[in-house]
């Protein structure tokens, strides 16, 4: 087939790096036999640390302020990556002269500050000087929050009691305060940077950042990635004016609503072409389209046809629960989003900062050599080595544990690591574990089991109706993507405690997920008929084969139950911790 048809650019631009692989659509060869296919052409990738780490002093991606518990990321830096992310497509001759429509994905809740010169400085690029050097004078403020900040409880607290309760709070924009949420850091930062917030014109998320700087000029939010900030009133469609009017003081509502700038329902078509320093720098076609970006959780859903009852799994940094579903049911303890292409659809989210990174410090932890390879092998021996529970025999205990080595989310607990025992049979006598009790070795599978235990505890709303030919209540399948997808001892227990009737797989393209569910967002945006929906256009061009793998069975007879019996100790667990901290 002639290689010759339009091409789509999906971006990721997460914690760690910016991705992007293009994908080359090829349109039906005559008017009766349709073929339209779905295949990556070329990937280009940034390192954050290892591109820039030594020049903006980085480490996984951002700087630090550990007495306030700010973390932040420096936008310059981000602007260079987007021209070597391009230079790097280009050197591998990916003909970006042929790629019609640009979407992608972005770390959610993070804003950048743009300032009065934003406008015409975006307007008036020229290809002939990197962006870095023509941007930095556009920005109120050289960082972005990043979603692990955690410097904003008193913000927080008045978040929740604006709406009178954290429920309330919830049912209005999807979520309870959350450090991380772009709400609380506006508010925070017009406190503490009062010049800084005077001097900013507008602000945007991550995604919408993006997209500005491909069309050169501010582009609206996104309709799902607007959920993650506690300021847009889901049910409403809009604004919500007390949030506002919290943020921003009485007097300041009007301007910080146009700080903001308008939230795009539309989650397909073009914002914009392209702007022309990247058709005269990269040799990009001037009609190229620009679509909406959107948060990377949201953009992960769109990277398979998901449906209802089948749930993701995001191992990256963070470490993320997704389903989707048609029914609004917000609760403080998780997050609800609009969908992000499909109107009247939710995204149901659980994020985790203890993810990556506190495997990882597990992985480190191991006795044996270091090199990251090799240790994993170590940390997935003893992960599959190492019981359920680490209960060897019906009478032993069995083990639960905490693993924070970053202040938590879900549930939101300062940082500490737990280890508890409790009856296997039925989850009785709930008490901390002696020190024998606990080995590294065994931390290996705990350490995993209990995020696991986590995510099954809070999405059990979601499956209880669930009817798997008479198994119990359980998602269908579950897809595992993020770096850690690439883990067969992760996915095995992954599978032993969320089970999955119709088994565990994995992305091909794993730790690209949300960038592919970005460009095939751009592909839907340009190519949609009329009332076309993403899932009826992408589900017709998706193959199942060469896309996913399966890797573990999921639901295993008699395991699945063994965690079920413990589910309510890992709740009271959990809930003793919370009790402890509040009253120190
Ligand atoms: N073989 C592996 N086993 C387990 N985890 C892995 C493996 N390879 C990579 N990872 C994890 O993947 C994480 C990065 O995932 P990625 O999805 O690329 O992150 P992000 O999108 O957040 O930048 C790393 O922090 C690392 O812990
Ligand atoms: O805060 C959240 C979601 O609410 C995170 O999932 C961020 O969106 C960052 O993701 P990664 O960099 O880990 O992919």
């Amino acid at each position: 087939m002639a290689d010759n048809g339009p091409l789509y650019l999906g971006f990721d631009l997460s914690t760690q790096q910016l991705k992007g692989p293009t994908l080359t659509v090829l349109l039906p060869e005559t008017a009766v036999v349709i073929r339209s296919d779905l295949t990556i052409v070329s990937d280009a990738k940034v390192d954050f640390d290892g591109d820039f780490g030594s020049r903006y002093g980085i480490t996984k991606g951002v700087l630090q302020n550990p007495d306030e518990g700010e973390v932040f990321a420096p936008v310059a830096m981000w602007l260079e990556s987007l021209d070597l992310v391009l230079q790097r497509l280009k050197e591998k001759n990916t003909p970006l002269d042929r790629i019609r429509g640009i979407s992608g994905s972005c770390q959610q809740h993070g804003s950048v500050f743009w300032g009065r010169e934003a406008e015409s400085l975006l307007g008036g690029l020229k290809a002939d000087k990197p962006l870095v050097d023509q941007l930095t004078g556009a920005f109120s403020h050289p960082y972005a929050p990043n979603w692990q900040d955690h410097s904003t409880q008193a913000e927080c607290d008045q978040y929740d009691a604006q709406l009178e309760t954290a429920e309330r709070l919830a049912q209005v924009t999807g979520s309870s305060a959350h450090h991380r949420f772009t709400g609380p850091q506006i508010m925070r930062l017009r406190r503490k940077l009062p010049e800084m917030y005077a001097a900013t014109s507008r602000i945007s998320l991550v995604s919408s950042f993006l997209a500005s700087l491909l069309i050169g000029s501010v582009a609206p939010m996104d309709i799902s990635d607007a959920c993650g900030m506690n300021l847009w009133d889901i049910p409403s469609h809009r604004w919500s004016e007390p949030l506002l009017e919290l943020t921003a003081g009485k007097d300041g509502v009007a301007d910080l609503r146009h700080k903001l700038g308008d939230v795009r329902e539309d989650g397909g078509g073009s914002m914009g072409r392209i702007s022309s320093y990247f058709t005269g720098r990269y040799g990009f076609h001037p009609d190229c389209g620009v679509a909406p970006f959107t948060g990377d959780n949201p953009a992960t859903i769109l990277a398979l046809p998901l449906r209802p009852l089948d749930a993701i799994v995001s191992l990256g940094t963070s470490t993320t629960f997704l389903m989707i579903t048609p029914v609004y049911k917000p609760d403080p303890s998780y997050h609800f989003f609009h969908h992000p292409t499909t109107p009247g659809q939710y995204m149901f989210m659980l994020c985790y900062k203890n993810g990556g990174l506190a495997r990882e410090k597990v992985r480190d932890t191991l006795p044996g050599p270091a090199p990251p390879a090799r240790a994993w092998a170590t940390f997935n021996h003893h992960a599959l080595a190492t019981p359920p529970l680490a209960a060897a025999s019906p009478s032993d205990p069995a083990r639960l544990g905490l693993y924070f080595y970053l202040p938590e989310i879900v549930p939101n607990i300062s940082a500490g690591t737990w280890r508890y025992t409790c009856s296997a049979a039925d989850g009785s006598n709930l008490q901390p574990a002696a020190a024998t009790e606990s080995s590294p070795e065994a931390d290996a599978r705990l350490i995993v089991e209990s995020q696991a235990l986590s995510m099954r505890l809070r999405s059990r709303p979601l499956v209880s109706n669930a009817d798997h030919a008479g198994l119990p209540a359980q998602p269908r399948r579950i897809y595992l993507v993020g770096g850690g997808s690439l883990n067969p001892a992760i996915a095995r227990v992954m599978g032993d405690v969320l089970g999955g009737s119709e088994g565990v797989y994995k992305l091909d393209v794993g730790g690209n997920a949300c960038a592919l569910g970005g460009a095939y967002k751009a592909v839907w945006a340009m190519e949609r008929g009329e009332g076309e929906t993403f899932d009826e256009l992408i589900g017709k061009r998706w193959r199942e084969e060469g896309a996913i793998q399966r890797v573990d069975e999921g639901y295993k007879e008699g395991v699945f139950e063994r965690y079920g019996k413990v589910l309510g100790a890992f709740e009271e667990m959990e809930g003793r911790i919370l009790e402890a901290a509040r009253n120190k």
